[in-house]
């Protein structure tokens, strides 16, 4: 008889067996046995990550499209990776996200990287992250934004008049001048942090600023996939990449000067805290209720860091696209709609207090033009999970009246990007139409820009009062000035999702030129 010594076969065998065994077990337990089985999907993506690692890493943000087709395929519920769900029925959005008094907390996994867990919009916790939000939340409250006014409309001011300097000149880039205007280091420096460095006044509003900022962002997004690689970049000081990276020599520079003017507010002691002129975000958080741990410099400055991060692109890039369809070719009707009722509204421009955001906020037309901008340019594409902790959320498919009891802990995502462009709500999605909103005002419900509920865009406000007071002083003064030049609607078409809306890589951008 052959005997058989299970010790003579070689290790590397034996741990190759193991590994198949160990990942044939794992692909069955999430195929049959995960409590997500039930939920419809590709099996491919039930089993493995590598299913979305392969549309959004090696087909560069594509992930948002496919499970766009998915949906057609599979239906309103679709199970997108291993533990994460996605719906395409925007009746359960109030379930997902605006909810009172219920539990929802974000994805530590999707919220990692870049290492900004100490900010509120990093913190996956939901007591946590009320305590945090409760310290700005009066800051960028609709009344502050109010009395701040005068800030916003000064650099709004600025740039316009900018445009004006620059008749005759060689065509720019708008997404740079107006990620000049919201960025950083001028409105939302100016109102946050009560000090800019005038990139407005940059020649072309300086390009690398606003270029490096997205090249960031569109990594961070990708780390994701790469945690151990986040955490290993993470102990490489900054100022020893800074040399080798832009992005990061950029990133370093910021994170230098929020972290200097932080510890000047913190060294500057309660009493001047308390009676400073001009509050900045700093001077909300050291004087609120939050407790001492909460208070440190480096929590300060990551709130900060990313205060300035979002504030800055999401804003400009909608007031892009929205320029870009009220000048294209075509378009003439729309543009001269907002036209009249601005010059009605406004006829003497120079006057004190013409643009009133009180009054703008009124005028249906540009309110129109401002939610059509939104719809198509988004802002931020990512999916923005959210996780019920303890709660079993219950999914009707509204066609079959099949129920999907949704599990506690499980990521669930309605994507913003793909309600907006979802033609069961909106009719001809992808053409820039304002009459829209004025032919069907319950549209506002599928409009979801800054999401819902306690993780809603806390700088909606701020936002809002930057696109309407630009967009009113940019049309009401200069429309017969500005003309779009070798642009067309491709350099405004998002066609791929790099945490931020991205075009077509070899696009230009939306230039203009100012005619004399
Ligand atoms: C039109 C422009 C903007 C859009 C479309 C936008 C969109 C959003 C969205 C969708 C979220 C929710 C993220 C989530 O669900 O996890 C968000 C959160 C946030 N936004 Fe905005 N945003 C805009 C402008 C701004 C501005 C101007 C600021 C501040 C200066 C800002 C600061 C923030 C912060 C700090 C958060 C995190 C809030 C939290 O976690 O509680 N955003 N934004």
């Amino acid at each position: 008889m052959i005997s058989f010594d299970p010790t003579t076969i070689p290790l590397h065998i034996v741990l190759a067996v193991v590994a198949v065994a160990y990942l044939i077990a794992l692909a069955v337990y999430r195929l049959w046995f995960s409590p997500l089985s039930h939920v419809p999907g590709p099996k491919l993506a039930a089993i493995t990550l590598w299913y979305e690692f392969y549309y959004d890493c090696v087909l560069r943000g594509q992930y948002i499209f496919k499970i766009e087709q998915l949906h057609r395929q599979y239906g309103p519920i679709l199970r997108i990776n291993p533990w994460e769900i996605h719906i395409s029925d925007i009746e359960f959005y109030d379930e997902v996200y605006a909810v009172s008094n219920r539990k929802r907390e974000r994805w530590a996994w999707n919220i990692a990287p870049g290492g900004f867990i100490g900010s509120m919009g990093g913190t996956a916790d939901h007591d946590l992250h009320r305590v945090r939000r409760s310290a700005l939340a009066p800051f960028f409250s609709k009344s502050s934004t109010r009395k701040l006014q005068h800030i916003i409309d000064g650099r709004v001011q600025f740039l316009v008049a900018s445009f004006q300097r620059r008749k005759g000149d060689e065509p720019f880039d708008i997404k740079h001048a107006f990620a000049a205007l919201t960025n950083a280091t001028d409105l939302v420096m100016e109102y946050t942090f009560g000090y800019n460095v005038n990139r407005v006044s940059h020649k072309n509003y300086d390009p690398k600023f606003h270029d490096n900022f997205v090249a960031g962002l569109s990594k961070m997004s990708l780390l994701r996939h790469f945690p151990w690689l986040d955490r290993c970049a993470r102990t490489i000081p900054p100022h020893l990449l800074a040399p080798f990276s832009p992005v990061v020599a950029q990133f370093w520079k910021e994170k230098i000067a929020i972290t200097t003017q932080a510890r000047e507010v913190m060294e500057a002691g309660a009493d001047a805290i308390e009676t400073a002129d001009h509050r900045t975000i700093y001077h909300d958080i050291l004087s609120s209720k939050l407790p001492p741990e909460e208070k440190n410099l480096e929590r300060l400055a990551q709130e900060a860091q990313i205060l300035l991060s979002a504030g800055t692109l999401a804003t400009s890039w909608i007031m892009t696209v929205g320029c870009y369809h009220l000048l294209a070719p075509g378009n003439a009707e729309y543009l001269n709609k907002l036209h009249s009722e601005l010059r009605d509204a406004i006829p003497d421009p120079l006057a004190e207090n013409a643009f009133e955001l009180t009054k703008l906020e009124q005028l249906p037309y540009l309110t129109a033009c401002v939610n059509e901008m939104m719809r198509l340019g988004n802002g931020t594409t990512t999916r923005l999970q959210r996780i019920a902790p303890s709660e079993t959320l219950i999914f009707t498919s509204r066609k079959t009246k099949k129920i999907y009891p949704i599990p506690p802990g499980t990521p669930i995502s309605i994507s913003n990007f793909l309600v907006h462009r979802n033609p069961d709500y909106f009719s001809e999605p992808s053409k820039f139409n304002p009459d829209r909103w004025i032919e069907n005002p319950k549209l506002t419900k599928y409009l979801v820009a800054f999401s819902k509920g306690t993780r809603q865009c806390i700088g909606m406000h701020l936002a809002n009062a930057e696109m309407y007071l630009t967009i009113a002083r940019l049309f009401r003064n200069y429309v017969s000035l500005l003309e779009l030049y070798d642009t067309t609607e491709q350099d405004v078409i998002i066609v791929a999702d790099l945490l931020v809306p991205a075009v077509f890589k070899e696009s230009k951008g939306v230039r203009l030129r100012v005619v004399s």
